[in-house]
């Protein structure tokens, strides 16, 4: 639309100079629309960029928050030692998923080697191991010990077997394979590949004679490599005829985090019924001794042992004994519980002056926040284990 100054002058002039000045003034009006349309543009633009700085802002910690997130994904893992390749063996670890295999796997992933571990996830459990798949160093195979296995290693440790009462006798047969022909698949690769065989075997096998004198029952101390060996203990053949470098732990009482909360022994029944405000159970007197050894010392032995040349059998025990009796004591006072003793034959005396032992409380507390976390767990799951019935068996007094 033309402004009122611009008709005025419009029609002053005649019509002839009218057309070309109307043009003229129409061009005028345009460009200065055009120009205040242009110049409308950064104004606009500033806006923008106002609104896309404030944005920034706000954005800017959510994206740190997720660089962090993506950060903690990609360094899940305990820190891992670098070893040259000359350094760095290949090992198998049979029963990885289980409490001591799982402890192993940690040490000798840490230290840098490349695990390949075997388990039939029987008793074992992946919670156990999870922190370490996709691991560059570590491998993970669904392997029953009766089936050959063909890898090549530098050195195996041969854990796989049902270790706790319970899991033992819950197919005693299947145990009886695994601890024979699981054995021998072992050694017969460890000849195979040349290399060195590391057998977990138990304190079980070397009780001290208990009666005198023997009566016609009593079946006697057994010499595991003499010439009536039990049967895992076949490994000392393979030695003497094959060559195949052994070595072999007596593992005594071990306890720790990852147990399994119903695996029948002292310390997780001592731990879940203290928990859960349950008697303690002790059986007989209490006055009967076990040399305790928490997990992370066993482990880091099994694995001295194994780099050793000490070829005979090793007890991997505690060289301090205590009493169940102290112990049922020990696992009450950190979890605060108010369960009761409860003997559960014969009546028992208080061992007097017993000493609380600081490095084993350390260890309990591990194994009783693990617990808890286990219960917490089960909760939502709505199962809670229960500790296992009374395993009650004619035994020594002491252990060694
Ligand atoms: O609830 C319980 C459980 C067990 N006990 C007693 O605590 C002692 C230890 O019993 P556990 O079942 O924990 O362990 P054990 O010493 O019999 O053998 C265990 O540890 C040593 C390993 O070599 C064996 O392979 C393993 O089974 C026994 O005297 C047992 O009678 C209780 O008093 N109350």
């Amino acid at each position: 639309m033309l402004s009122q100054p611009m008709l005025r002058l419009a029609s002053a002039v005649s019509c002839r100079r009218t057309k070309p000045l109307l043009c003229i003034a129409l061009l005028a009006y345009v460009a200065s629309v055009w120009d205040n349309l242009v110049n409308m543009r950064p104004i606009q633009e500033n806006g923008e960029l106002r609104i896309e700085s404030r944005l920034d802002k706000i954005i800017e910690p959510l994206r740190e928050k997720i660089r962090d997130l993506e950060k903690s994904f990609t360094q899940k893992y305990s820190p891992v030692k670098f070893l040259s390749e000359k350094d760095c063996k290949r090992i198998l670890v049979t029963g990885g998923m289980g409490f001591v295999g799982s402890y192993l796997m940690d040490k000798l992933m840490m230290d840098g080697h490349k695990v390949t571990m075997v388990d039939n996830f029987f008793m074992g459990r992946k919670r156990n191991m999870e922190h370490w798949v996709s691991h560059e160093n570590f491998e993970l195979i669904n392997h029953d010990m009766l089936e050959q296995l063909s890898i090549e290693v530098d050195q195996i440790y041969h854990l796989a077997s049902p270790a706790s009462p319970p899991s033992y006798m819950y197919n005693p047969f299947k145990t009886l394979k695994t601890n024979t022909v699981g054995t021998l698949n072992m050694l017969g690769l460890a000849k195979r590949v040349g290399a060195r065989l590391f057998l977990a075997s138990t304190s079980e096998v070397c009780r001290d004679p208990e009666v005198h004198p023997q009566t016609e029952d009593y079946w006697g101390r057994v010499n595991p490599i003499g010439p009536c060996p039990r049967f895992a203990e076949m490994c000392y053949a393979c030695m003497k005829q094959e060559g195949v470098a052994v070595r072999v732990a007596r593992i005594f009482n071990t306890f720790g985090p990852r147990m399994h909360m119903n695996d029948g022994w002292v310390v997780s029944n001592f731990i879940l019924q203290a928990l859960q405000g349950e008697p303690l159970t002790v059986y007989r007197s209490g006055s009967q001794t076990r040399a305790f050894r928490y997990i992370s010392d066993l482990v880091n032995r099994l694995v001295a042992l194994t780099n050793s040349n000490v070829s005979s059998p090793v007890k991997l025990g505690n060289p301090e004994e205590h009493t169940i009796l102290e112990f049922a004591q020990l696992i009450k006072n950190p979890v605060g519980s108010g369960s009761k003793i409860q003997f559960l034959s014969e009546k028992a005396k208080l061992m007097p002056g017993w000493e609380p032992m600081v490095l084993r409380e350390e260890g309990l507390n591990k194994a009783i926040f693990y617990f808890r976390k286990e219960l917490e767990y089960h909760a939502n799951n709505q199962y809670i284990p229960k500790p296992k019935p009374a395993r009650m068996k004619t035994e020594r007094a002491s252990h060694n």
